[in-house]
């Protein structure tokens, strides 16, 4: 990351010490000769001070601009980043089981990210004034007394010697903290969603033993990164400490004439003295700040590889960012029943060895009913998903209406499907958010149409207020399903239906309204239903059967 404005802005500011500790120096050998002449008064330092003063003014101006301006960059950097974390989040594909648990990626993203903008805003403008203010102040005392100078350097080097033996430790005691941190939040957040099955189990007390357990570690490794951050603070105290200290000695001793040495042949005057005294504390300033952000960089370091970890490339579904994706059905306002065809289609899920499909083929005409049967594990689901596009095909092609299926196509194509899946995710919220999904175009009155075709009103109107709780409590198994339908239904533009067993673990009289209500939303359009349903089966216009996959040999 490179320098930004407001850091350079900051360490001007700071460098503005040099010419205001010039102006207290002279002020005051002023004073001191004007003393020894008998020629006091307020006017021969009038002059130094009102320089000292706008300096003054000036630095501080400088300062929160710089500071204004890192801040800003730094939380528009962090949105950035994020968003482009949820973007790739957004594009993994459904199907990769490898995809970073819901609680991480939510902890990484939410939380810890926001160690990023103390990196950025405190860490990298400290960074850049070590690299700038003690070079200047050596420059500026060298010429002056070349002993003072031999101090501040041999007790600088030390410094960022032993915070880097430090810092090293603390980074790696960060990563290890955050990855304790996501685990644990990823862990309670499997746990509360699967509060009620561990309560019917009676896994409670170990459940919550393995929380406290995860607890007991995180306050470790917290305590762990703070023990080193302290440890480089007082390392560094100690020895800018000591350096000051010095610098002082000498220049106390070499003022009443005990150390004649290190002024290159001359004596310094108590004006030059000063200055050097003025300077010194500054000399270890920017390294002591930087020390009390030490922690900032090992925690926003672990943050921004934490996100960089989120973004990373994984098995991601057929989507071009940013393109709609032409579609000839785009904006229809009447189902146009679709066309599919699927040539030579071969897919395997990455670490499996014996692919799902060989050499697939299907052929859909526009408005067919089509049940797609087989035993448990032949690929039916996978199917469906490779329709929609939700993961790449390893070879093969799929055509909707002619139009091949590609990142591409992807999104446009999607726009004229409706997916009604397995275990429709309901959302916390009214019936009629979880069937109008924020989709734009999905107004009041096809939410009101789509629950009326899924025959949902009832449940819709039966709490009027309150709303669906999270995951689905509410709503029974038959519902569900039903509203996935409604969600179907609100989309008028879909040409191809996908359903995925919709009448498992249904009752016959469920499965049996569940099939009407499927069958009416089919009419003129395309419908592909996996399904182990024989009387579902049977009222659909064909039965294709896949095969189980071939384990290698
Ligand atoms: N996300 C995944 N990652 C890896 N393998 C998977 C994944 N999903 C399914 N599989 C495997 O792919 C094969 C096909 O699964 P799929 O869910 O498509 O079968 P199905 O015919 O729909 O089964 P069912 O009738 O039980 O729902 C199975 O062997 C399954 O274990």
């Amino acid at each position: 990351m490179g320098w930004s404005w407001g850091s350079l802005l900051q360490a001007m500011a700071s460098a503005l010490w040099l010419p205001q500790a010039a102006c207290l120096a002279y002020a005051v050998q002023r004073l001191a000769d004007a003393a020894a002449q008998d020629a006091a008064g307020w006017r021969i330092v009038a002059g130094p001070a009102a320089l000292l003063l706008l300096l003054g003014l000036l630095r501080a101006a400088l300062e929160g601009w710089g500071l204004r301006r890192v801040f800003r960059q730094a939380r528009a950097g962090l949105s950035q980043l994020r968003e482009q974390v949820a973007a790739a989040l957004a594009l993994g594909s459904p199907l990769d089981r490898a995809r970073p648990a819901s609680g991480l990626a939510a902890s990484a993203i939410a939380e810890q990210a926001e160690a990023v903008v103390p990196y950025l805003t405190r860490y990298q403008p400290a960074r850049l004034r070590v690299m700038v203010l003690p070079l200047l102040i050596l420059a500026a005392v060298s010429p002056l007394s070349w002993a003072a100078a031999l101090v501040l350097l041999l007790a600088a080097p030390l410094i960022p010697l032993f915070m880097a033996l430090v810092g090293w430790r603390a980074q790696a005691a960060s990563e290890a903290q955050m990855v304790e941190m996501g685990g644990m939040s990823a862990f309670l957040l499997d746990r509360l969603r699967g509060l009620a099955t561990v309560r019917a189990l009676d896994a409670v007390q170990a459940t919550a033993q393995r929380l406290d357990d995860a607890a007991q570690s995180l306050r470790q490794r917290t305590l762990r990164v703070l023990r080193i951050a302290f440890l480089s603070s007082a390392v560094l105290e100690l020895f800018s400490a000591l350096g000051v200290a010095m610098v002082a000695v000498y220049v106390g001793f070499h003022l009443l004439g005990q150390l004649e040495f290190g002024a290159w042949g001359r004596r310094l005057s108590l004006g030059e003295g000063l200055f050097i005294l003025l300077l010194a504390p500054a000399f270890f300033e920017p390294l002591r700040e930087l020390s009390a952000v030490w922690h900032d960089r090992a925690a926003g370091e672990a943050a921004l590889q934490a996100l960089r970890r989120l973004g990373e490339a994984r098995p991601a579904l057929l989507a071009a960012p940013g393109s709609g994706g032409a579609s000839a059905h785009l904006g229809a306002d009447r189902p146009a029943a679709v066309a599919l065809r699927i040539e030579g289609l071969r897919f395997a899920y990455p670490g499996t060895p014996a692919p799902v499909f060989g050499a697939f083929g299907l052929q859909v005409a526009p408005g067919e009913h089509v049940a797609v049967m087989g035993g448990s594990g032949c690929g039916k689901s996978t199917l469906l998903a490779l329709i929609a596009g939700l993961a790449p095909v390893q070879a093969g092609r799929i055509e909707i209406d002619g139009v091949p299926l590609s990142a591409a196509t992807a999104d446009g194509l999607r726009e004229c499907m409706a997916w009604i899946g397995q275990r429709p995710h309901v959302f916390a919220g009214s019936v009629q958010a979880n069937v109008a999904l924020g989709r734009p175009g999905v107004g009041a009155a096809q939410v009101r149409a789509a629950l009326q075709a899924a025959a949902l009103e009832r449940v819709a109107q039966a709490h009027p207020g309150t709303g669906l709780g999270e995951g689905g409590a509410g709503l029974s198994g038959g519902e569900a399903v039903r509203l996935a339908l409604a969600r179907a239904a609100a989309w008028p533009q879909a040409g191809l239906l996908l359903a995925d067993e919709p009448t498992a673990h249904l009752d016959a009289q469920t499965a049996h309204e569940v099939t009407q209500a499927l069958l009416l939303l089919a009419r003129g359009r395309t419908l592909i239903v996996a399904t182990h349903d024989p009387v579902l089966a049977a009222r659909l216009g064909r039965q294709v059967r896949l095969d189980m996959p071939q384990e290698p040999a």
